[in-house]
């Protein structure tokens, strides 16, 4: 999978951006605040349709501007589709090769991207909420279906929420089995997913930490034994749900169920979040990114693209290489943002562009 050209229209603090990436390995590179990240969050919006900065759309598009216009041409297996993405205050609209997408399953899968920012390292240190919005993000890149489970599974849970706030107590029975049997979907496809990339995870770590170390990646449902779920996973959480049910009617709210679980990072068997260094950290939120190339890659028969933002102020020298050494044998397209050239060693690749973006232009 490969972006051959780039076309912005207000977007941000760029106006007008046209640009043709090479096949490996881009850079732009500038002083702070130009609008390098700007052109990685363009990128991933075309893939994603959302903002890794979490941003609401009024807040993208360009000051003085009313819409913002993202274009992309990706080539997969020799065949090129054009993706626009219109973004304005009342919300986004797509086009495929110029005509308007309605489905999501229509629109996800022709631009994988995987992106690392350095706020990323708060998924390890953060709320549970950070670690459950990447599991389902990567989860559902990977596969498209689970995107139905978790939207069936929230509107049973707004549903049931419903009801326990007004204190009714018929119907409750019918949506605590649905809540169950959904929330039993979504928790499956979460652990598929974990299970999948344990082995992967473990050798990226060590490639990029230079160690042995031992890595673990453990899902803790909320309120729930993870034993007693693996031996019969509808079951524990019917149970808990029994257990939790006079609590849940006192504070008017459904407190079991995949919306509450967490993951824990494990790093020679202590938790990441305590014990590791910032070095660690970083080291085994880059291994889940790199993880999760190696999945997409898998199930697309094609790599997705990578996005680096500022790179180089995320890991020590060593790890750097390391990381750079790992990208250089894989055959996908990356583009890394950071404040200066010095610090990319690009020895060895040919196939790569420096880009300079200055108060939100891009010179070549
Ligand atoms: N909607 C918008 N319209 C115009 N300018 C915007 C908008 N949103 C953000 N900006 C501007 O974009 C700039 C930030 O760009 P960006 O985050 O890409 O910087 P950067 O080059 O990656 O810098 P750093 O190296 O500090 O991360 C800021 O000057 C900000 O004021």
């Amino acid at each position: 999978m490969k972006l051959n050209k780039i076309y912005l229209l207000s977007f941000r603090n760029l106006e007008k951006i046209e640009l043709t990436p090479a096949h490996r390995f881009n850079i732009f590179y500038g002083k702070n605040a130009q609008g390098k990240t700007n052109l990685l969050e363009s990128i991933f919006l075309l893939g994603t349709m959302k903002s890794f900065k979490m941003a609401k759309n009024s807040e993208m598009v360009r000051w003085g501007s009313d819409q913002s216009l993202i274009k992309g041409w990706v080539e997969r297996d020799g065949v090129t589709r054009e993706i626009a993405l219109f973004i304005d205050k009342q919300g986004k609209k797509i086009k495929l090769d110029r005509k308007s997408v309605t489905k999501v399953d229509e629109f996800f899968g022709n631009l994988n991207v995987v992106v690392f920012t350095p706020e990323e390292i708060n998924m390890v240190r953060g709320v549970p909420d950070l670690r459950r919005k990447y599991l389902d993000r990567a989860v559902f890149s990977s596969d498209v279906t689970y995107l139905h489970a978790y939207h069936d599974y929230c509107k049973i849970l707004k549903n049931r929420n419903i009801l326990l706030k007004s204190g009714e107590k018929s119907g409750l029975d019918v949506w605590t089995e649905k809540l169950a049997e959904y929330g039993r979907k979504v928790i499956n496809k979460r652990l598929d997913y974990l299970h999948e990339i344990q082995e992967l995870l473990s050798k990226f770590y060590n490639d990029i930490s230079g160690t042995e170390e031992v890595v673990e990646i453990r899902y803790r449902p909320h309120l729930m034994d993870m034993e007693n779920y693996e031996k019969d996973n509808c079951g524990a959480l019917s149970e808990a749900l029994v257990k939790c049910a006079a609590e849940e009617q006192r504070r008017g709210t459904t407190l079991v169920g995949p919306h509450r679980d967490d993951i824990d990072f494990v790093l020679n068997g202590r938790a990441l979040k305590q014990f590791g260094s910032q070095g660690q950290q970083r080291s085994y939120v880059l291994a889940l990114k790199m993880s999760e190339i190696d999945c997409l890659h898998q199930k697309f028969d094609s790599p997705p693209i990578l996005l680096l933002d500022d790179m180089t102020s995320e890991l020590d020298q060593d790890r750097n290489r390391n990381l750079m050494e790992f990208l250089k044998k894989k055959e996908m397209q990356v583009f890394i943002t950071t404040t200066s050239l010095q610090n990319i060693s690009l020895e060895g690749i040919e196939n790569h562009r420096t880009f300079l973006v200055s108060e939100g232009k891009v010179l070549h």
